[in-house]
């Protein structure tokens, strides 16, 4: 397991977030009242089944949430600076200086028609206050590509349609940390990968966080990256949060949300000894068709009356550990209703 890097100074805060597609009856909220925060140096998981908002929520820290989804409620904050009422002029400036995001397939992230290092050369003249010479940035970008394992002299000359995946990943990787960002958000970075590529990209992403002191968010559905990259760990279900805390609490604690529970037990190769693999029974359900009280109700072992008709709240302790389970939390005490 990794250790949470000491440094708790919070970069990133997401307070009381709702997102929603739509309008009127057709409306669904991909994010619902979604609230934690990420630290400096921390490297922080957002995870879940596919559909249960991971995307959307990593858009809103960048504020680029794509059409038709709008942020309705709550504010995503940077060092402080709420982000969702800033000017677009403000919000540009600080998505080049601070935050990057590598989007999932990233691999037709690139003009296929000009070299890799004419793109990275059009994005140094947009930002001479980065790097005032473009030698210096040229070479910044060739340690880049010397940290994500790839050879600086052929890929400046390639075109995109010359790598294989799993080279276009990488570079997407470098092109994103080009502007020095202090925080670098990867949606789904090993999902489309084979295994050697998705071995790799991990690796990579420790050497980048211990070599640049780069804060890292990723989005994955894989809780066995999780468990070997992450500091700390958010799982989402059907928009909502249902447990947040260190990837220690996650893996070993006693108090776990079945949902959570039930993703472990699917990935064995994350368990410390042999047990078996259970996949979870049923499905996501519809954002625009949820049931009544706990979402994964349907889904749990543990439902209980309760359960049925009445949301359970993000409950936690002093450690900021903190599950949305009517049953799990109630022998927990003392407990208070907490952001992450
Ligand atoms: N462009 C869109 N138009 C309409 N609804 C959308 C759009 N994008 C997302 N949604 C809604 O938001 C929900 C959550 O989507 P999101 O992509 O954030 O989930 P996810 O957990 O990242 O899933 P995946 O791993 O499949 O990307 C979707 O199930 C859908 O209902």
């Amino acid at each position: 397991m990794n250790s949470v890097n000491t440094d708790d100074q919070t970069l990133l805060e997401i307070d009381d977030l709702t997102v929603a597609f739509g309008d009127g009856a057709g409306s669904v909220r991909a994010v619902e009242n979604v609230s934690l925060s990420v630290a400096a140096g921390e490297i922080y998981a957002l995870v879940g089944e596919s559909g249960c908002g991971k995307s959307t929520l990593a858009y809103s820290m960048l504020q680029i949430v794509p059409q038709p989804g709008r942020i309705i409620g709550g504010d995503v904050r940077f060092r402080g600076r709420g982000m969702v009422t800033m000017s677009k002029r403000d919000l540009n400036a600080l998505r080049s200086a601070e935050l990057a995001m590598v989007f999932q397939g990233a691999m037709n992230a690139f003009n296929p028609v000009v070299t890799i290092g004419t793109q990275v050369d059009h994005i140094l003249q947009a930002h001479p206050e980065v790097f005032p010479d473009p030698k210096e940035g040229r070479n910044h970008f060739e340690h880049l590509l010397e940290l994500v394992q790839l050879p600086p002299k052929r890929i400046w000359k390639s075109f995109e349609s010359q790598l294989s995946g799993g080279m276009k990943q990488r570079v997407a990787i470098a092109v994103a940390l080009l502007l020095q960002p202090s925080v670098v958000i990867l949606d789904e970075p090993t999902t489309a990968l084979d295994v050697l590529n998705q071995r790799l990209v991990i690796d990579i992403l420790k050497d980048l966080h211990r070599d640049l002191g780069v804060t890292i968010v990723f989005v994955t559905h894989d809780l066995a990256v999780v468990a070997e990259v992450a500091t700390r760990v958010a799982v989402m279900y059907a928009g909502r949060l249902v447990e947040t805390g260190t990837v220690e609490e996650i893996f070993k604690a006693e108090r776990r949300h079945p949902y959570v529970e039930a993703l472990i037990n699917a990935i064995p190769s994350v368990l410390d000894v042999g047990l078996t693999v259970e996949p979870i029974g049923g499905a996501v359900p519809n954002l625009a068709d949820l049931p009544a009280g706990c979402r994964f109700a349907p889904r749990c072992g543990l439902a209980e009356e309760i359960c049925q008709h009445t949301e359970p709240p993000l409950l936690g302790d002093d450690g900021g550990h903190l599950v949305a389970c009517h049953v799990v939390n109630r022998n927990a005490v003392p407990m208070e209703v907490s952001e992450a």
